[in-house]
């Protein structure tokens, strides 16, 4: 779907504090990568395929049998490795089609355009190089725009976002991601009812709590790299949302699951969607959910591309499980996803051990800075 972007015009002269993003979309030309996307570790891909649940939300929809089935595959993904892939989810194949061929014309235009919605310090949302404007070391080989979504009767956030940010030229993409948004909010509202039921939970308990919440989209670019046993597109991580809806080029794979120890690439049946639990999620569980550990390698001769669109409750909803999950023990304190995305984004990388290391730093833990200030 040509957006007719390209003939969007230069801005006179890119800003003073742009050097990172130049230095990181030359990177992207060099024969060896520079140091800063060198990663200490990068584990071998596994030769073994996660084995991922592909759960048909449409007949959960439909009828107690198809509620059952999904009930049990979400069950078992989710007290495991965390997840699962959805078909008959109801995405239109054009409008998907749209979003990742808007996402690819997006990151393809000049590093001064793409800077007009260059990240804010301290949030999530905008358009980041590597993040270099962030880190030093063990840099993603990615470039990533990330803008909110939440619901609203009147207002299109999302459609917004890119008018006033990169200028009306991109009102036809802010209308695709708004509209991507949209259905995406209705999916991960349909497998929140599954979660919830899985859980022994009112069908609409867990589509209450995050119905009227704050998502983030984040479209992710990883360009093709002349060393990818070097580097990562995104490090190992769990999502620090509630839950994680991914659409990826049906063609070039790269997310990988830890499990067992071994990195396993994920390989979505055509036209699924992939799902995983996030952190906010496990905490609504009081543990009994896993939060997805996942990464995303890169390759030497295709360019990815990955929208992954992350469900949060509203930013002041208090977290903890219900009643009914809380049992004699609680495993986190109780938070709001705006405290965790003021951890994440002003205090600490989001890495393997995010949930942890949050609860210890709600709780006043160490104190030592360094432990906690993103690690260069
Ligand atoms: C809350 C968030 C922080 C990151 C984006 C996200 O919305 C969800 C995933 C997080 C992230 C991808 C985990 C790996 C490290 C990270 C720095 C990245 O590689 O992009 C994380 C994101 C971030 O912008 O901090
Ligand atoms: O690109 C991918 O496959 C994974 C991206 C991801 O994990 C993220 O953006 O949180
Ligand atoms: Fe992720």
């Amino acid at each position: 779907m040509e957006l007719g972007l390209r003939r969007v015009l230069l801005p006179v002269a890119p800003a003073a504090d742009d050097t990172n993003g130049h230095d990181v979309v030359d990177a992207w030309q060099q024969p060896r990568i520079p140091d800063p996307f060198v990663w200490p570790i990068v584990h071998d891909s596994s030769e073994t395929e996660l084995d991922a649940a592909v759960v048909d939300i449409g007949a959960a929809t439909r009828g107690a049998a198809g509620l059952r089935r999904a009930v049990e595959q979400v069950a078992s993904a989710c007290e495991g490795h965390g997840l699962f892939q959805v078909t008959e989810h109801g995405l239109d194949p054009a409008l998907a089609r749209a979003a990742l061929d808007g996402a690819a014309e997006f990151f393809l235009l000049p590093l001064a355009t793409k800077q007009l919605a260059r990240r804010t310090p301290g949030l999530v949302t905008g358009y980041t190089a590597a993040h270099a404007d962030r880190f030093t070391t063990k840099l993603p080989w990615k470039e990533t725009l990330s803008f909110g979504y939440r619901d609203h009767p009147t207002d299109s956030v999302v459609a917004d976002y890119f008018t006033s940010n990169l200028g009306t030229d991109f009102k036809p993409l802010g209308q695709v991601f708004q509209d991507y948004c949209e259905s995406m909010k209705e999916v991960s509202l349909t497998i929140m009812e599954v979660l919830g039921v899985s859980l022994g939970l009112e069908r609409s308990y867990c589509r209450d709590f995050f119905a009227d919440g704050c998502s983030t989209m984040r479209c992710n670019y990883y360009p093709p790299c002349p060393e990818p046993e070097r580097t990562l597109g995104t490090g190992p991580h769990c999502d620090p949302a509630a839950l994680t809806i991914l659409l990826q080029d049906d063609a070039v794979d790269g997310l990988e699951v830890l499990v067992d120890g071994e990195w396993r690439p994920v390989r979505p049946k055509p036209g699924a969607l992939i799902v995983n639990i996030g952190d906010t999620f496990t905490a609504v569980s009081n543990g009994r959910y896993k939060s997805c550990l996942h990464r995303a390698v890169v390759h030497r001769d295709r360019a990815r591309r990955s929208l992954a669109f992350f469900l949060c409750p509203r930013d002041d909803r208090v977290v903890r499980p219900p009643p009914r999950l809380a049992g004699p023990r609680r495993r986190y304190p109780d938070f709001t996803c705006a405290d965790l995305a003021s951890f994440t984004q002003r205090h600490y990388r989001a890495d393997d051990r995010t949930l942890d290391a949050f609860a210890t730093w709600l709780a006043g833990g160490p104190s030592n800075s360094s432990q906690l200030s993103p690690p260069n």
